[in-house]
């Protein structure tokens, strides 16, 4: 099939995601000559404009060229962009459409993606929630939420108990935020697993004194503790703690996670197949964490056509810890944009067996919520945060 149209979509509306960023997708509609419509999708952040017209320019690469040629024509784009390993804009809007390009195959073939990629390891994946604690401040808010969630039927969940401390902590940040880990733990009992989200805000000093405070809660693994860059900040992390760091999500390339793994500076993958390359990119990378020793828990934070292909990839890799999982805390209209969802039960979800990605997508949602893409105001909480939580409590 040839490749004929690749139309990216910004889709936003009025209900409130749990975070800025999380209000939005972006989506990318590929379709083939002979008229079959794969999906894919790229990530928003501040950078919903420039995406956007990302996936115009690199859909120049892919015009015209096989769908049966998926590994090939990512190659040709890595050749054609010179710049690709430094541009997250040219990675995701690859990404997007690579995901739609597996999502094509899979439906002319009449298999899901798991099939393509090796065959089910698990009927269920494993996930954890995230997003649930929007406007928690209080340990009293955190644990009454945290409390829900499990309610739910989840067994892991992930936080950032931070709230407005960037950078550095200092002794009031310290107690506050050990306060809420403390609360959620109490209110989870022991066999729910917490994650702790850091958002890579931190020099290195205070994310270790961070890990002094917060081990004794026995935190699954902290994510992110310093700078995403901050190279020697984790090499000073590694050298003061022992527990364990996930870290991933804004790696851009195979070669650029090679450096992470080969460091030994983190023990849990977390790949986005929306910026690392699709899914051709993606099986590469968390083989190669594999061959390492370290689990994959893909980071999973904007939409549902990125859960639908990451619920596919998890099913089929021998080291999958978990799935990060916002499909409870979604606006009500990324649920609705497939037709068939993927409902967490008992703290996991069931691999769908359609075609390609797993689902279908409902075009009304599409016309309905299609919007220009314009920039973003930058509020005083940054977008990643999530809603009402850059507060302190005292
Ligand atoms: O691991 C993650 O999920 C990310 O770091 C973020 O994507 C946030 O948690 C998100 O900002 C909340 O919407
Ligand atoms: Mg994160």
């Amino acid at each position: 099939m040839k490749i004929q149209e690749i139309t990216p979509y910004v889709l936003t509306s009025k209900e409130k995601g749990s975070a800025t960023w999380a209000s939005m997708m972006v989506l990318v509609k590929v379709v083939t000559s002979n008229g079959m419509i794969g999906y894919g999708e790229a990530v928003p952040t501040l950078r919903v404009n420039t995406v956007f017209s990302a996936i115009q320019q690199v859909s120049k690469g892919f015009l015209g060229k096989d769908t049966d040629n998926i590994e090939r024509n990512y190659h040709e784009w890595y050749k054609q962009d010179f710049y690709l390993s430094r541009s997250f804009e040219s990675a995701t809007a690859v990404s997007a459409i690579d995901i739609a390009l597996w999502d094509l195959v899979g439906k002319e073939v009449g298999a899901p993606l798991h099939k393509l990629l090796g065959g089910k390891f698990r009927e269920y994946v494993p996930v954890y929630a995230n997003g649930w604690y929007k406007d928690c401040v209080t340990p009293e808010d955190f644990a009454r939420e945290a409390k829900n969630v499990t309610r739910m039927g989840y067994k892991a969940l992930k936080f950032d108990p931070f709230g407005p401390y960037y950078d550095w902590i200092d002794e009031r940040g310290l107690v506050e935020s050990e306060e809420r880990v403390k609360a959620v733990r109490e209110a989870v009992g022991d066999e729910v697993e917490i994650l702790i989200e850091h958002h890579g805000r931190f020099n290195a000093n205070s994310a270790i004194e961070i890990a002094k405070r917060l081990s004794k809660y026995r935190p699954l693994f902290m994510e992110e503790p310093v700078h995403h860059e901050d190279i020697e900040g984790y090499r000073k992390y590694r050298a003061h703690t022992s527990i364990k760091v996930a870290m991933g999500e804004r790696l851009v390339s195979l070669k650029e996670t090679l450096f992470y793994l080969r460091e030994g500076l983190v023990d849990v993958l977390q790949p986005d197949l929306t910026n690392i390359g699709g899914v051709t990119v993606g099986r590469k990378v968390v083989s190669m964490a594999e061959a390492f020793d370290v689990e994959v828990a893909f980071h999973n934070a904007f939409g549902s056509i990125q859960n639908s292909v990451e619920i596919q990839l998890a099913s089929v890799i021998p080291n999958l810890l978990l799935l990060e999982n916002f499909y409870d805390w979604f606006p009500s209209w990324k649920r609705d944009l497939v037709n068939n969802g993927t409902p967490v039960e008992s703290g996991r979800v069931k691999v769908p067996n359609k075609p390609g990605i797993g689902v279908e997508v409902n075009e009304k949602i599409i016309e309905e919520l299609k919007a220009n893409p314009v920039p973003l105001e930058v509020p005083e909480e940054p977008v990643w945060v999530v809603g009402g939580t850059w507060k302190n409590f005292k």
